[in-house]
């Protein structure tokens, strides 16, 4: 039997059963104004794996995911309780610079979102603002290997410097995306529908991209496909109502879940 940790999808990926979680969520509470949106969640990510939130819509998915890069910081109506913490330290500590906390994690929206710039400029954005790289040449190789690991590097080498990122394909803008998160060497990828308005190919591609990244990442993704959690998440989390109603090996819910609403949903009852 597949225990809690293990990943029944894909045979090789080591078992985390001795890892110490990544990112700890505990007891997560969130208003916009009067209106709460997230209650008592709880949650951790491990090491190399992919977690997939799965939901009906307005159920607190994207509003989970933002907590994790303090991306409501600057929203004046949400007012958060609870602890997160990256590797064992709190990021909502006084001291944690939010700037810095953000280049730990990369961003990937449902629409993709290049900045209008080269495809170079797109990538090498990040990096030259933190200032990690040292010397031209080193830009050039992290540029290059950064499109490479986003399996964009083929079909964009020898425009870098001439094409903006908004003249690529939907497809291809969206893998331009992932090569730019992952440019500030990002631990842990966040992706609100990363493949939610591109086509079938485009987004089998960025599925493929997802499982290859995870050895050396792991990757929190909002999907809508029921389909997509099952084909790239190692553990699938059901929110309903603003709640974490279950976590576990993608397997087990979507084959015998602990809540007949989580049933329901992936059934297509409700959505
Ligand atoms: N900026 C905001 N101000 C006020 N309420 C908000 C804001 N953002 C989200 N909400 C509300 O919070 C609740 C959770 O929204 P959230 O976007 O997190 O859900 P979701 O599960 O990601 O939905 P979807 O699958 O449709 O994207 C919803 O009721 C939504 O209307």
């Amino acid at each position: 039997m597949l225990d809690e940790f293990t990943a029944p999808n894909t045979p090789t990926h080591p078992p985390r059963s001795n890892r110490a979680p990544i990112l700890s969520v505990r007891d997560l509470n969130l208003w916009y104004d009067e209106k709460q949106a997230l209650e008592d969640v709880n949650f951790d990510l491990f090491p190399s794996e992919i977690l997939a939130f799965i939901g009906p819509s307005g159920c607190g998915k994207s509003t989970a995911l933002k907590c994790l890069n303090r991306m409501h910081d600057d929203v004046r109506s949400v007012h958060c309780t609870g602890t997160i913490t990256l590797h064992g330290e709190d990021i909502r500590a006084p001291w944690v610079d939010p700037p810095m906390l953000r280049r730990r994690f990369g961003w990937v929206a449902q629409k993709p979102n290049p900045f209008p710039a080269t495809i170079w400029d797109n990538v090498a954005y990040g990096p030259r603002i933190h200032g990690l790289m040292r010397t031209h040449a080193d830009m050039e190789a992290h540029v290059e290997d950064c499109l490479r690991r986003a399996h964009l590097w083929d079909e964009v080498k020898d425009e870098l410097h001439t094409k903006d990122g908004t003249d690529l394909s939907g497809g291809q803008q969206q893998r331009l995306c992932i090569a730019r998160a992952l440019s500030t060497q990002p631990e842990i990828l966040l992706m609100d529908e990363p493949t939610g308005s591109i086509d079938p190919i485009a987004t089998a591609k960025v599925e493929e991209l997802m499982l290859t990244l995870r050895p050396d990442h792991s990757v929190v993704v909002i999907t809508h496909s029921m389909n997509e959690a099952r084909r790239v998440a190692d553990r699938v989390a059901y929110f309903h109502l603003g709640r974490l109603l279950e976590i576990g090996p993608t397997e087990q819910i979507f084959t015998a879940p602990s809540h007949e609403e989580t049933r329901r949903f992936i059934a297509g009852e409700f959505g």
